[in-house]
């Protein structure tokens, strides 16, 4: 147990989104209620001033923004001493090692789905023929028209709120977004309906929030340690080291499902053409007990996908 008197206040870094805000606020109340002071710092990144024109021109333009956009900034903080303590959404999260920084504490996850926002429909299934979905993930299109080459994909990007906005100007038919963030927002009303992960897979690390911090930081790690749920913490390490293995990155037409089934680990996991129309598939299960074996379970099911060809479509982007 910490003893509060002898506590510094813990400097959690975070983006200033509203939905970064909810995540930290609710780190924050965690550690509060187990004795930790905690102070919120705002820490403004690349992702969230450049929130307009297609990721790909980003990416390719200028070296900034893609991989890390809205992490770097914060591990940079981190570094530097400014911060103790960074919330991510785990799907954001590259999984490049950063030296002298670790996640100390991965907490229990929320839904991990995406949703379908939409009045048209309320499974992908029902969507009218060539309805206009928006999304700017290449892992939900490449999804979708896999199983709907009929549906037209629209870009779409930015914050929650910007995203229902242009859905409610009828710039598209119906969009997708985790369910986590949707619901975190309160915006539950606008749920049409959940699909399920065995239709659209999840993008690694959806739904679960990465406490990051500095790796020697003993007092720090000493205080997230009991926000750590361990079957999340095995679950995205699967997922996680399958993306690395992968080196799938955030742009990659790759969907990850990590869940327990009894004492088993189980992880699936797709790699997508761009345009969705080839697409593998591999699934494997483990008993573990460590993050080691989740690893070895990510790297399993990778390397049966690498096996079966899976570098020449991840190659395409
Ligand atoms: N890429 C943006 C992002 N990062 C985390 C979430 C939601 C929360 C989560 O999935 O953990 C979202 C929004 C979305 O994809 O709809």
């Amino acid at each position: 147990m910490i003893e509060p008197s002898s506590c510094r206040p813990l400097r959690l870094g975070t983006r200033g989104s509203q939905l970064a805000r909810w995540q930290a606020d609710w780190v924050a109340d965690r550690l509060r209620a187990l004795g930790q002071p905690v102070e919120i710092i705002e820490v403004r990144t690349r992702g969230d001033v450049q929130q307009s024109g297609p990721i790909s021109a980003i990416v390719e333009g200028s070296g900034v923004g893609g991989q890390g956009a809205f992490t770097k900034e914060l591990q940079r903080a981190l570094l530097d001493g400014s911060i103790d303590l960074a919330v991510h959404s785990l799907k954001d999260l590259p999984t490049t090692p950063v030296d002298g920084l670790k996640v100390g504490a991965v907490p229990q996850r929320a839904p991990i789905g995406d949703v379908l926002v939409s009045h048209l429909a309320t499974t992908i299934d029902e969507l009218p023929q060539g309805a206009r979905v928006g999304t700017g993930s290449f892992r939900r299109r490449a999804q979708l028209l896999n199983r709907r080459p009929d549906l037209v994909i629209g870009d779409l990007r930015g914050n929650l709120d910007t995203r229902l906005r242009k859905l409610d100007d009828s710039e598209h038919d119906a969009i997708l977004l985790a369910e986590a963030g949707l619901t975190r927002l309160g915006w539950n009303d606008r749920l049409a309906g959940r699909i399920p992960p065995s239709e659209l897979l999840p993008a690694p690390g959806q739904g679960a929030l990465g406490i990051e911090c500095r790796s020697d930081d003993e007092q720090t790690l000493a205080a997230l340690r009991p926000l750590d749920d361990f079957g999340t913490h095995a679950a995205i390490a699967a997922e996680r080291a399958a993306l690395a293995r992968l080196e799938g990155g955030c742009l990659a037409a790759l969907g990850a499902w990590g869940r327990w089934d009894a004492s088993e680990l189980r992880l699936s996991v797709v790699v997508l053409s761009e345009d969705g129309v080839e697409r593998l598939d591999a699934e494997s299960s483990f008993s573990v007990s460590t993050l080691a074996d989740a690893t070895t379970l990510g790297v399993t099911v990778a390397d049966e996908l690498l096996a079966r060809g899976a570098a020449a479509l991840l190659r395409d982007r």
